[in-house]
């Protein structure tokens, strides 16, 4: 199939595209993301070398469902390419600006490194995104999203189909019927009526389960240090300690994630906790259970039985005791493999991966926050005004790479809760890096690239009285410890200080240092430092005119009539040298900087 031609763009992705003055992509901005009627949490996010290509190219790197292959190929080159070894991926990725995958691929940091900074979406058509480096992701500021609701019942399904098949031996027996015999006696099994379940895990699957089996006459307790006691008691399940839960549990099924702190989570430790006789359903993934340990347990009859649909290592090893064990029901990892879900899957996760390559709003993002679309078109201005006071304070450093501690201030009238300050964090970061560096940042990186940069951004709120009609009063921007090209922009306090407002919906430059000012951050800006006197507009104005620079306009701060004012002139187009010069030469003009927005 046709691939583009990898492409560069230095700064492929803003968060909105209404907010991306260099990508003319089509506005998303108000889409309000809906769900099964309901409003749902969208996160901003964006892409895309795609956006000036005919079309972006989509590598499907395992079995999706046919509705999605159809709504991609609506807006993309769609590459569908099954069983790639880790070269192949690596290769082909640097032609790709989305991937889709499921559980079985692993989408290491080789691969967003060989992806050169083309690769904007990960799309995770499932649940589980172990399989995926999300700190590289990060890093390489690539979107992750999932599809994290379409397999739950799926799974939940197939938890139940384990745990019934394992009491009552089906899988054995069907086995062994098959082979010619006839073992009534062999396959005895255990009744779930009236035995306790503990659930381990009581998220989207884990609840799931637990309505299934309370209609099969269970008791069922639950484990999990993050579910809202008021969600399990709606379906009339207590909330237990993890001891508590395995140490009286005839049946322990497992729904939670697999993540540092849940690796190997049943071990040899945890077992010898456990009831004699237990019986264990992981329908999670295989590392939440130490595999050798559940081998012993089983041959020591702490464990009589086991019902796995998911290993360590997928496929598991031919020889695996585990798999081997007469004792173990196992299945191929098919807990969301059902016509339904992974229809609903491809579906969703399809929308997910094309929206987000459409610079629109996710809805699933994995590895960035997330920030409601109401809040973010309130915030659109201030987002703005937030880049570009970052842009503005990085180009005041002399030699900008000295920055190391910046402090942003938002004043507001609003509560806390009421202001969510990451995204204006993130464009302030992305104005005071890019300028100074070649690598672009959005949401998904700024932290990590400010970081990594050995910069510190703190955060501090002035509560104002009053209205709380508009989010922001000011945003201020200080860079502590640095010269700076123009040393009229530090303050008394001695750090670099820039100061803006949004007036009319448009953001403004309103201080710099010590001196008010007024300009519309729109084009570039002069500044001037000069001893207040009249006719200097004129002059410096007159200047640009002869060099055909547009003046946008023009605004002068002083401290005291006749002593020293800064004077900033918006300018559309960037004046050269000699003009440059020209207004460095008027006597009264004592400093100047120019300034690209
Ligand atoms: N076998 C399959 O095909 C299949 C299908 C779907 C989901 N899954 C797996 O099932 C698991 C659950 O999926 P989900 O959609 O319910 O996810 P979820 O995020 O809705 O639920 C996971 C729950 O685990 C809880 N949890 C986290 N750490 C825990 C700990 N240390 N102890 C107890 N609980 C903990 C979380 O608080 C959360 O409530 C995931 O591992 C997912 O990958 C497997
Ligand atoms: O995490 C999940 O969604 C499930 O494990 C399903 O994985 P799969 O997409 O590889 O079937």
């Amino acid at each position: 199939m046709a691939t583009s031609a990898p492409r560069t763009l230095r700064s492929p992705f803003l968060m909105t595209p209404s907010l991306n003055s260099r990508l003319p992509l089509p506005s998303a901005f108000s889409i309000a993301l809906r769900k099964n009627g309901r409003a749902v949490k969208p996160l901003v996010v964006v892409v895309s070398a795609a956006a000036l290509d005919a079309k972006p190219t989509v590598l499907v790197a395992e079995k999706l469902g046919e509705a999605g292959i159809e709504l991609l190929k609506e807006f993309a080159n769609v590459d569908c390419a099954y069983n790639l070894s880790a070269e192949e991926l690596c290769t082909k990725i640097s032609l790709c600006d989305a991937l889709i995958v499921r559980s079985g691929t692993k989408v290491s940091r080789e691969v967003f490194e060989s992806s050169a900074g083309r690769l904007k979406v990960v799309g995770r058509a499932g649940v589980g995104i172990d399989n995926v480096d999300l700190s590289a992701a990060t890093e390489h500021g690539c979107l992750v999203v999932n599809a994290p609701t379409a397999n739950t019942i799926a799974a939940a399904e197939h938890g139940i189909a384990l745990l019934t098949s394992m009491a009552r031996n089906v899988a054995q027996a069907d086995a062994s019927i098959k082979s010619g015999k006839w073992q009534r006696n062999k396959y005895v099994g255990v009744s779930l009526v009236g035995k306790s379940l503990a659930v381990m895990g009581f998220g989207k699957v884990g609840s799931e389960v637990a309505r299934r089996a309370k209609g099969l006459g269970m008791h069922v307790i639950a484990h999990d240090p993050y579910a809202p006691a008021d969600r399990a008691r709606a379906i009339g399940v207590d909330l237990v300690s993890f001891d508590e839960a395995i140490a009286t549990a005839d049946f322990i099924s497992l729904h939670m994630p697999l993540t540092p702190a849940t690796s190997k989570i049943l071990n040899d430790g945890t077992f010898a906790k456990m009831k004699k006789g237990v019986r264990i359903v992981n329908v999670a993934r295989g590392g939440v259970i130490d595999e050798e340990a559940l081998v012993r347990a089983l041959d020591a009859g702490i464990v009589a039985q086991a019902a796995l649909d998911v290993f360590t290592q997928e496929p598991p090893p031919k020889d695996s005791k585990l798999v081997q064990h007469e004792r173990v029901t196992a299945t191929p990892h098919l807990g969301a493999s059902t016509m339904e879900a992974q229809e609903g899957v491809a579906i969703e996760i399809a929308e997910a991966v094309v929206g987000a390559l459409k610079g629109e709003l996710a809805a699933t993002a994995v590895n960035a926050p997330m920030v409601p679309s109401e809040v973010l078109t309130e915030l659109k201005p201030y987002v703005e005004l937030a880049e570009k006071l970052g842009r503005l304070a990085v180009q005041l450093v002399a030699g900008g790479s000295g920055m190391k501690t910046v402090k942003v201030t938002y004043a507001s009238a609003r509560a806390p809760d009421d202001l969510d300050t990451r995204l204006l964090r993130a464009m302030i970061t992305k104005g005071l890096i890019e300028p100074i560096s070649s690598v672009f940042v959005n949401l998904v990186n700024a932290d990590f690239t400010a970081k990594q940069r050995g910069l510190r951004i703190t955060e501090e709120r002035i509560s104002l009285d009053g209205s709380p009609e508009s989010p922001l009063d000011f945003i201020q921007v200080q860079v502590a410890n640095v010269e700076s090209r123009f040393a009229s922009a530090i303050s008394e306090a001695g750090e670099i200080k820039v100061e803006g407002r949004v007036k009319d919906g448009i953001p403004h430059l309103t201080k710099v240092g010590s001196f008010e000012v007024d300009v519309t951050l729109e084009g570039s800006i002069i500044l001037c430092r000069q001893v207040d006197q009249p006719g200097m507009i004129g002059k410096v104005g007159s200047i640009l005119g002869e060099e055909n620079v547009n003046v946008s306009f023009m605004s002068v701060g002083r401290i005291a009539p006749r002593k020293q004012a800064v004077m900033a002139i918006g300018v559309d187009d960037q004046p050269s040298k000699e003009a440059l010069k020209k207004i460095g030469d008027v006597p009264a003009i004592e400093e100047f900087v120019f300034l690209k927005l």
